[in-house]
């Protein structure tokens, strides 16, 4: 299962040559600064860029193949705007059946009531979109576009447009997502944050040309790419919930090798989550510290060291258990400990927080 993209657009001062395999399913994000060309990618995959020349191969179902190319209407996906474009003379109820009716009943893969389970649209399916926030309408956009049982579906940049308190609604329902579809998503953003929560793979784009792509955290944490230099610069890992303390406010989750203490709502025991733990949130010691305020120390080792684009700080890539992580350190702090690759180090987490 996989997605081969080969394309190339020229436009007046910008090319898009994008050459890459991407994986057949989960959330893929798109990532990069504003016009280096995430949308031309998602537009070419529609076939909304007649000159672009390639091949796009979905799953083993080719969509273009040189001059070859399906029109958009027989290329089976589903594309999320920034602004749900809802048809305004229809309720949500209408709005689904719309698309659900438009595909024939055999290539059908979810009814109805799986969407609107889903997304939660249960108490809105009467409503005219004039009569729904932005989130909700844009929770009725998704809904729908999964309705046309695509192969592909392409989200840009959906939460873009909505408020911080309307995206944190919204995004319970794209996180359970990926396991409820069996399709692939590529979502386009330029947030960190959301791409930590979502994604499970990036594609890092700049100037038209991806500059690489791979497993989230392993991308979060190349010292190779402008990403670990970024001011959010953090490490997303992978843990379970083992409890919660009332008292605290604590969320205790265990991550491959060992637990941590994160403040968080309460989550029932057992449920995956995931971790962001900031690379400037990272204290580095030569031994384990007691009688700090810290809560959570890890042992790892130290994978690698760069040069941070400011030059008072060193970015240090650490392993835990198998999971990369990431740490800005002052420069002279890096010297004087004489940090190099395989320094075996205890990483103090001054504090995590819960990405998804
Ligand atoms: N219709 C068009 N005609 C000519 N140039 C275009 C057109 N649309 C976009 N461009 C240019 O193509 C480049 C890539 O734009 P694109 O919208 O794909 O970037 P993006 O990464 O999606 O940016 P953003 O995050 O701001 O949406 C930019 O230089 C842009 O100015």
């Amino acid at each position: 299962m996989s997605l081969h993209i080969r394309l190339r657009l020229r436009r007046a001062g910008f090319t898009l040559d994008f050459n890459e395999h991407l994986p057949g399913q989960g959330v893929t994000a798109l990532f990069g600064r504003s016009g280096s060309g995430k949308t031309t990618l998602l537009r070419c995959l529609a076939g909304f860029e007649p000159e672009a020349a390639g091949e796009i191969c979905i799953n083993g179902e080719y969509w273009q193949q040189e001059r070859q190319s399906r029109p958009t209407h027989q290329r089976e996906l589903g594309y999320v705007f920034q602004e749900a474009s809802l048809f305004a003379h229809l309720t949500v109820a209408g709005n689904l059946r719309y698309a659900w009716r438009r595909v024939p009943a055999a290539n059908r893969r979810i009814t109805q009531a799986e969407a609107i389970d889903w997304l939660g649209l249960g108490e809105l399916l009467r409503r005219y979109p004039d009569q729904l926030s932005g989130g909700q309408r844009q929770r009725v956009a998704i809904a729908r576009a999964m309705l046309g049982s695509p192969q592909l579906l392409l989200m840009d940049e959906p939460l873009a447009a909505l408020d911080s308190a309307s995206k944190a609604e919204i995004m319970p329902y794209l996180q359970r997502l990926p396991q409820q579809l069996q399709m692939p998503i590529l979502y386009v953003s330029h947030t960190l944050e959301e791409v930590a929560q979502l994604a499970d793979h990036l594609v890092l784009l700049e100037h038209g040309r991806c500059l690489g792509q791979g497993a989230l955290n392993e991308m979060l944490t190349r010292l190779d790419l402008p990403l670990a230099s970024a001011a959010s610069a953090s490490a997303v890992v992978q843990a379970q919930v083992a409890s919660f303390d009332a008292d605290y406010h604590l969320l205790s989750v265990v991550t491959a090798a060992g637990s941590l203490q994160v403040p968080a709502p309460a989550r029932p025991a057992g449920d995956q989550v995931r971790v962001r733990i900031a690379a400037r949130d990272l204290l580095l010691a030569q031994a384990p510290l007691v009688g700090i305020s810290a809560l959570n120390s890890l042992p790892v080792t130290v994978l690698a060291l760069t040069a941070d684009t400011d030059p008072a700080f060193t970015l240090v890539r650490l392993e835990h258990a198998g999971q990369p992580l990431l740490a800005r350190i002052t420069r002279k702090s890096a010297e004087q400990m004489q940090l190099a690759a395989g320094t075996e180090l205890q990483a103090i987490v001054k504090t995590a927080s819960l990405a998804g």
